[in-house]
């Protein structure tokens, strides 16, 4: 006998099939392998075995884009019917060679015709002539409306294999209307000679069934202790599948043995092989290949998948026809009924249930199909598959790992139903988290006819110029949408006020005409003082002109009362609840878009598509939104947790509104990824083994050769990198949607709630407490320098100095000594340390230019990524990481003197005051949280006070030499 137990049954009279399809295995010689060296001589598919295939992989990408223009049923079929011929014609020369005996592959019927006996006959027929293959069964259910199909089917003269026959009598039904299809030809004169046809009796999914009964039996006995009854349970378990096997094997031999089909098998009909499938084991309790070492016999097939294949070739054992034999293991079949009976359980019943959820279950898996075909269609279309380009190196494996994790946890349904245990396992945050999905649902709560006479009211209108006064969420959109569309023709500049800074405040009363200009307030709360404040200055300034005003703001907010008060010229209440960070799309970003012209309907459009793209159906492996934040959450989890971001030259702002929605929605329990925003593209040695490089490109930006170079040399340098190529900045609209998305599923992997912000409020409670301070001695609290130099002055706690101090003792620094001071912190990081600029300088060209040196250089120097954020606006983004994300930063914390000041209207404290009552509330709020911060704080000439932080850098360097 054969010692490849696979060759060695066919010596028996069984054939091996495999229960598997797919277009890699097909054309990279998977099929052929196995045909050469595992004995399979036939193929079985099914609508599950498709679905795997083209559903969840992107091998057939390249046919379904050839056929964008057919459905999705039609663009399966092709795939599916041109796979079969490609199969057929393969095992061609084994149906030749067995004289018709081998060498079929089967295809299934749609599952949804399988309650019509007509539609089940039209299609079998029409599939049998469309794969247009001799060696090609066309598979039809046993079902009650199938049964009379195989009759006509066959007697049509089309191979059939019969699927879902769960049941010794349906099998007999089965058999039987095979052989009146036969006996139909032959009374008609025609031939019967090679009709070919199997009958798939299933196995494991019996014994599953079966054993759950058993089982609960076995649980109800143990609580009346009846141990007897336990026994004879446990000894039926894994029995009911192979001899309910047997005995349908008994009714084969007596029904292709008997008188009836002696006449037919004269005419030269072949016997309807009784086929096994479901043959892999479920239970790992049992072995694998029971399934096939006990039913093995002659005129049989045994469909295997490819794992069940491998386990037979491997381990099994071929012990003659084990299907005519009993052991003391599977015991005799007859008695195993009976004994299955006394316990109570009804095989008619369950056999009957099994078929009906089994036509079921194909339903679901072709259902399942036909959307992820549609939406892969839809996928393509858009080009965005193509646009995407991963460069992962090893991390390949994580994230793959990681989307197949979320795909088989069903995250992106999860979160598209709104299920806010995703990134929650119980309690009132659920609820919470719930209120913050509203970004998902832009498409249907945005009035953008609305948007559309906004826009046409003030077109070629006296409006000149806008301010949009808001913090964080409530601005960052907007400032995208300007730096890289600017205003359209007919359009009011846009001016984005953030900062309470009053060098700022003044700059752009200067900048704007007064009496022509459109003031938006901006604030999901309608609390944020920044923007409250900003809005009292200037609504005194317009002489308290409401219609100068448009408000954006949540229901029933402070800010929606006073709009009404004061008349404004128009109110947008946005969705209660989109958060802030996540409103791009909603009012707060689309507001300002259509003042400022943009093509609506064409943001709105980019903006669809992705949002189209993202849908549940669309498989993890493609999902832009869902890829994106794998791998944003798995490399962070690796330790490659600083997100560099670049882009090319028109759409460089975006960074800041990714920063935002990255730093503060997964800065938070000790966890986070790090967005690194606005540097410039550094060199490999520039970075250390912290770094993701996210790089969105517009085809043809004007520094396009420039960045891409730069990214390349990073790639091959070893660095993890993610592409996203867009066609146009209008594809911005969409990009925002999938950062949210991303996002969300960063969140879920890193386990933290993506929708709070729960640190941020600790600086604003110092701030206002410092404020009180002020109102009630007429001065912000001073603390003494620990350097006090004559142009630069250094603070910090003792959390902070004391290593310094300790570190420059070590390195025989001078502890006086500024320079020697700083040198010791930008030496003393560790791995995966990060410095943070916060910035309360007014950013004019000279100081801009300054503190982006200060920057490059330190990175270059200690290879650390190096955040630069403006205060207060940092405070609202990056600020809840500082204080919620690792504490692996550094903070230098960099003022000045305010030389100009204005003040409030009707507060009792300046926007000077407010402003250095933030530096340093947020200075405070870093100490609580035993960050390394220090203020650098220049007494005088700006440029001269950033220089010595350069000397410093440049000491570093020196001794680094
Ligand atoms: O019907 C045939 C062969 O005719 C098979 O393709 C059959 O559908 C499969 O073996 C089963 O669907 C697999 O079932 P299971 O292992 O998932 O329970
Ligand atoms: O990111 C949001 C900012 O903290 C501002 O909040 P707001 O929209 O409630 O004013």
């Amino acid at each position: 006998m054969a010692e490849n137990p696979a060759f060695a049954v066919q010596e028996i009279g069984q054939s091996l099939w495999l229960d598997f399809i797919h277009r890699k295995a097909l054309q990279d010689g998977e099929f052929q392998r196995r045909i050469d060296e595992e004995g399979v001589v036939g193929v079985t598919s099914n609508p599950s075995i498709f679905q795997k295939a083209i559903g969840d992989s992107d091998t057939y990408d390249e046919a379904i884009r050839a056929n964008l223009d057919l459905s999705a049923n039609e663009i399966y079929e092709s795939l599916a019917i041109a796979d079969i011929q490609q199969a057929t014609d393969l095992f061609r020369p084994i149906y030749d060679k067995t004289n018709k005996q081998d060498g079929y592959v089967s295809l299934e019927v749609s599952p949804l015709l399988a309650s019509s006996t007509e539609e089940t006959i039209t299609e079998a027929k029409r599939l049998f002539k469309a794969v247009d293959r001799p060696n090609v069964m066309i598979k039809i259910p046993a079902t009650p409306a199938g049964i009379p199909a195989i009759e006509e089917v066959i007697a049509a003269g089309v191979n059939v294999n019969v699927t879902l026959i769960f049941s010794v009598e349906n099998y007999e039904q089965v058999a039987e209307a095979f052989i009146k299809g036969l006996e139909r030809r032959l009374e008609a004169g025609e031939s019967v000679e090679g009709i070919a046809s199997v009958a798939s009796f299933f196995l494991s999914r019996i014994d599953n069934a079966v054993d759950n009964i058993l089982k609960n039996n076995m649980r109800a006995a143990q609580v009346h202790g009846d141990t007897t009854r336990i026994a004879a349970n446990r000894r039926m378990l894994g029995q009911a599948a192979i001899a309910n096997a047997k005995l349908a094997y008994r009714s084969f031999q007596r029904v292709f043995e008997g008188q009836r089909f002696a006449k037919l098998k004269a005419a030269g009909a072949q016997v309807q092989r009784p086929l096994w499938a479901s043959t892999s084991t479920k239970d790992p309790a049992y072995p694998d290949t029971m399934y096939v070492d006990q039913l093995i016999g002659k005129d049989t097939v045994n469909t295997l998948p490819p794992n069940t294949l491998e386990a037979f070739v491997d381990h099994g054992t071929v012990e003659g026809a084990t299907i005519l034999r009993n052991n003391e293991t599977y015991l005799d079949p007859t008695s195993v009924m009976e004994n299955l009976a006394e316990l109570g359980i009804d095989m008619g019943q369950v056999t009957h249930r099994l078929q009906v959820d089994g036509v079921d279950a194909f339903i679901e898996s072709f259902e399942k199909l036909m959307q992820q075909v549609a939406a892969k269609r839809t996928l393509l279309k858009t080009g965005l598959i193509d646009r995407q380009k991963l460069a992962l190196g090893i991390y390949n494996e994580q994230v793959s790992k990681a989307q197949t994790e979320m795909d088989k946890s069903f995250i992106v349904g999860r979160i598209w139903s709104g299920d806010g245990s995703v990134w929650k396992d119980h309690g009132p945050t659920i609820e919470k988290i719930q209120n913050r999905l509203g970004w998902l649902h832009v498409l249907n709560t945005i009035d953008i006819e609305r948007l559309k006479q906004l826009q046409a009211s003030i077109k070629d209108s006296n409006v000149t110029n806008v301010v949009l006064l808001g913090m964080g969420g409530s601005s960052l959109a907007p400032e995208v949408m300007y730096k890289t569309f600017g205003k359209a023709e007919g359009f009011p500049e846009l001016k984005v006020l953030d900062s309470t800074d009053p060098a700022r405040i003044q700059a752009v009363e200067d900048s704007i005409d007064l009496p022509n200009t459109l003031f938006i307030v901006a604030s999901k709360s309608g609390g944020t003082v920044e923007t409250m404040s900003f809005y009292k200055h200037f609504y005194e300034k317009t002489g308290h002109n409401g219609s100068q005003f448009i408000a954006i703001t949540d229901p029933e907010t402070s800010l929606a009362q006073l709009a009404q008060e004061k008349a404004f010229r128009d109110v947008f209440i946005n969705p209660a609840d989109i958060g802030g960070r996540y409103s791009a799309l909603s009012y707060f970003g689309m507001v300002p878009a259509a003042l400022i012209g943009i093509d609506l309907d064409r943001a709105w459009s980019s903006a669809r598509t992705m949002i189209e793209a993202n849908r549940p159906e669309i498989p993890a492996a493609f999902h832009p939104g869902l890829t994106l934040g794998a791998v944003i959450g798995a490399l962070a989890k690796e330790g490659r947790d600083k997100v560099s971001i670049f882009t090319t030259a028109s759409i460089s702002s975006f960074g800041d509104w990714a920063e935002q929605l990255l730093a503060e929605s997964l800065g938070k329990e000790g966890k986070g990824a790090l967005p690194v925003v606005g540097a410039t593209v550094g060199k490999p040695h520039d970075y250390s083994s912290d770094r993701l490089f996210l790089y969105l490109r517009i085809d043809d930006d004007s520094n396009l050769d420039e960045v891409d170079e730069g990214i390349r040399t990073l790639r091959e340098a070893g660095h993890p990198r993610m592409t996203l190529r867009l066609p146009n900045p209008y594809a911005l609209f969409g990009e925002f949607f999938r950062w949210e998305f991303a996002t969300a599923v960063a969140g879920y992997q890193l386990e933290v709630n993506p929708f709070d912000e729960p640190n941020v409020t600790e600086a604003k409670e110092a701030t206002k407490e410092l404020l009180q301070h002020y109102q009630e001695h007429g001065s912000l609290p001073q603390s003494e320098p620990f350097i006090d130099g004559t142009s630069v002055k250094l603070y910090a706690d003792e959390t902070t100095v004391a290593p310094l101090r300790e570190l420059g003792r070590a390195h025989n620094y001078d502890e006086e000594s500024r320079t020697q001071v700083l040198a010791a912190q930008i030496t003393g990081t560790n791995t995966g340390d990060y410095f943070a600029l916060l910035v309360y300088l007014t950013p004019d060209e000279e100081t801009e230019a300054k503190i982006q040196e200060i920057r490059r250089r330190l990175r270059h120097v200690t290879r650390r990524a190096v955040t630069l954020g403006y205060g207060p606006r940092y405070l609202h983004s990056t600020g809840q990481f500082h204080k919620g994300g690792p504490n692996n930063g550094v903070f230098i914390q960099i003022t000045a003197n305010v030389e100009t000041d204005i003040d409030i209207p009707g507060e009792p404290y300046s926007f000077g005051t407010l402003f250095q009552a933030q530096a340093a509330g947020d200075l405070q709020a870093l100490h609580n949280h035993n960050r390394r911060a220090f203020r650098f704080h220049i007494d005088g000439d700006i440029d001269e006070g950033l220089q010595k932080l350069l000397d410093a850098i440049e000491f570093v360097e020196n001794r680094n030499q």
